[in-house]
C-alpha cells in the first residue's frame, strides 16, 4: 500500500548535492540520500534536476474582472505545469487589489485552486489612478501580508508619490515593484522599439530612454528614503548600466527580466503579428545581450515571466490600439535553459537563484526558495534538461492564445511539480 502522502523521488540530480533520492513525507523532506520506504509512491527521477519551486514576481492572472482572459484557476494551473510553486498577482485586476479585502480575496481565490501559493501584489496607488496612496499599511497587516506594492501597468511616475510609497513601505520591509516608462517620453500608444524599425513600420516609437529616466530616479529615491526599489521587466542595456552603478554605491535595487526580453528582439514586430506587442517593447539583439550578461554576472536579480494573457478580441485591433502582453509561465524555465544554461551562461544552481531562491527573498515568501533539505518544505520541480520540445500554444492550460513561443523548438521539459509535498504537476498531467 502506498500512502498518499509520502513520495519517493528517485535520482534526481540534486546539483550540489549530486544524484540523491528524496523521500517526501506530510508536506516536508523528510530525507535525502538512499531512504528505504515501502509505502511509498514513487516518482522516477533518473535523469531529471531537480530544483527549488520555481517563485514568479510579476504575473497577470487576470482575476477578478477579466475571467475570459485568464482566471486564477487557470492561471494556477499554467504556472504549475511551468513548475512554480508561488506566483505573485500583479494588481491590476478589475477592481484594482487596492485594499486588503481585495488582497484577502486573491489569496484566498489561489488557495481555494491549492495548485501554487498566489500571493497578491498591492497597488502603490488608490485605482492605480497615481493620484493617491492606496492602503498599503491595511494591506501589509492583513491576512494577505503584502510586501510587494506596483501600479504595474503604469509607471508611478509622480516623483513625490513615488518617494512617499517607498517611505511607507520601509517600514514593514515592504518593496516598491516599479513599471519604468516615463509617460512623457513613451506613451500609452508607443508600442515599439524606437529606432529604424519603428520608423519603417509607421509604429509609435517607445524609446529605451523612458525606462532609463524613471529606473535612475527610482534608485536615487530609494537612497534617498533606505527603502527598496524593484524594477519590473527591465529592458534594455541603459537600465542595467544605472542598476549596476546603483548596487555598486550599496542602494537598495533588486531588478527582474523576463524570458521575452530575453530571447524575442524587436525585429519580430516586422509582420504587425500582435502577438509580440508587449510593454516595454521587445528590444534590439544588443539589448538581449547585455540583458544575459547581466543576468549571469548578478546585475539584474530574478527572472520574472510577466505572464499577460488577453483574451483574443483584446489583441485583435489596430496596432497601435491592441492590448500589451504576452505569456510566459509554462515556457519560463525552458527560455531560461535555452538561452541561458545550453550556452553556458548561467549554471543550474544559479538558475534555482534566479528563478526561486532570490525571487522569494525579494517577496518575503517563507517557505519557498528553501533548499531541498530535510525539514524544508517539499516545494520543488523536477526537469528534464535536455528534451526538446516544439511549443504548441494550442496546448496552453491559460485561457489566452497570445504565447510567443508557439511553434518554436526550445530545450527542457518540466515533468512534475509538487507544492508542499502534493504533485501539482505529474507526468506533465497537472494534478487538480
Ligand atoms: N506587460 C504587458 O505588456 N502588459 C501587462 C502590463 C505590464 O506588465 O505592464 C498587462 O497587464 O497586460
Ligand atoms: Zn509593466
Ligand atoms: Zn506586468
Amino acid at each position: 500500500m502506498s500512502d498518499a502522502n509520502t513520495y519517493l523521488i528517485k535520482g534526481a540530480d540534486l546539483l550540489g548535492a549530486g544524484r540523491q533520492d528524496v523521500l517526501v513525507r506530510d508536506g516536508v523532506v523528510a530525507e535525502v540520500g538512499t531512504p528505504d520506504a515501502q509505502d511509498a509512491t514513487v516518482i522516477e527521477a533518473d535523469g531529471l534536476i531537480a530544483l527549488p519551486g520555481l517563485v514568479d514576481l510579476h504575473a497577470h492572472l487576470r482575476e477578478p474582472g477579466r475571467e475570459d482572459a485568464e482566471t486564477i484557476a487557470t492561471g494556477s494551473a499554467a504556472a504549475a505545469a511551468g513548475g512554480f510553486t508561488a506566483v505573485l498577482a500583479m494588481a491590476n485586476t478589475s477592481p484594482v487589489t487596492d485594499t486588503a479585502e481585495a488582497a484577502e480575496r486573491v489569496l484566498d481565490l489561489g488557495r481555494d485552486y491549492g495548485l501554487v501559493d498566489v500571493q497578491p501584489v498591492g497597488a502603490v496607488t488608490k485605482g492605480l489612478a497615481g493620484e493617491q496612496l492606496a492602503e498599503l499599511g491595511l494591506m501589509a497587516r492583513s491576512r494577505a501580508a503584502v510586501r510587494v506594492f506596483s501600479d504595474d501597468g503604469r509607471c508611478v511616475h509622480d516623483a513625490r508619490l513615488m518617494r512617499r510609497a517607498l517611505e511607507y513601505v520601509k517600514a514593514f520591509g515592504g518593496v516598491v515593484s516599479q513599471h519604468a516608462q516615463e509617460p512623457r517620453l513613451a506613451d500609452q500608444f508607443a508600442c515599439c522599439h524606437e529606432g529604424e524599425l519603428s520608423g519603417r513600420l509607421g509604429l509609435p516609437g517607445w524609446p529605451g530612454v523612458a525606462e532609463e529616466v524613471i529606473v535612475a530616479r527610482d534608485v536615487m529615491l530609494a537612497r534617498h528614503t533606505g527603502s527598496r526599489v524593484h524594477v519590473a521587466h527591465v529592458s534594455t542595456a541603459g537600465s542595467v548600466e544605472v542598476i549596476r552603478w546603483a548596487r555598486a554605491q550599496g542602494i537598495a535595487v533588486t531588478a527582474e527580466v523576463t524570458p521575452h526580453h530575453l530571447m524575442l528582439d524587436t525585429s519580430l514586430l516586422t509582420g504587425y503579428d500582435l502577438t509580440f506587442k508587449v510593454n516595454p517593447p521587445l528590444r534590439p539583439t544588443e539589448d538581449i545581450t547585455e540583458l544575459r550578461k547581466a543576468l549571469a554576472d548578478g546585475t539584474i536579480d530574478a527572472v520574472a515571466t510577466d505572464h499577460a494573457p488577453h483574451a483574443r478580441h483584446d489583441k485583435q485591433h489596430a496596432f497601435a490600439e491592441a492590448a500589451f502582453g504576452m505569456l510566459g509561465l509554462e515556457q519560463a524555465l525552458q527560455v531560461v535553459n535555452t538561452v541561458m544554461v545550453q550556452p553556458g551562461l548561467l549554471t543550474w544552481a544559479q538558475v534555482a537563484d534566479v528563478m526561486s531562491v532570490t525571487p522569494a527573498r525579494i517577496a518575503g515568501l517563507d517557505g519557498h526558495g528553501r533548499p531541498i533539505a530535510v525539514g524544508e518544505p517539499a516545494n520543488l520541480t523536477l526537469i528534464d534538461p535536455v528534451a526538446t520540445v516544439t511549443v504548441d500554444g494550442a496546448a496552453s492550460h491559460s485561457l489566452s492564445r497570445n504565447n510567443p513561443w508557439h511553434r518554436l523548438s526550445l530545450t527542457g521539459r518540466v515533468h512534475a511539480t509538487l507544492l508542499r509535498g502534493r504533485p501539482t504537476l505529474l507526468n506533465e498531467e497537472i494534478q487538480e
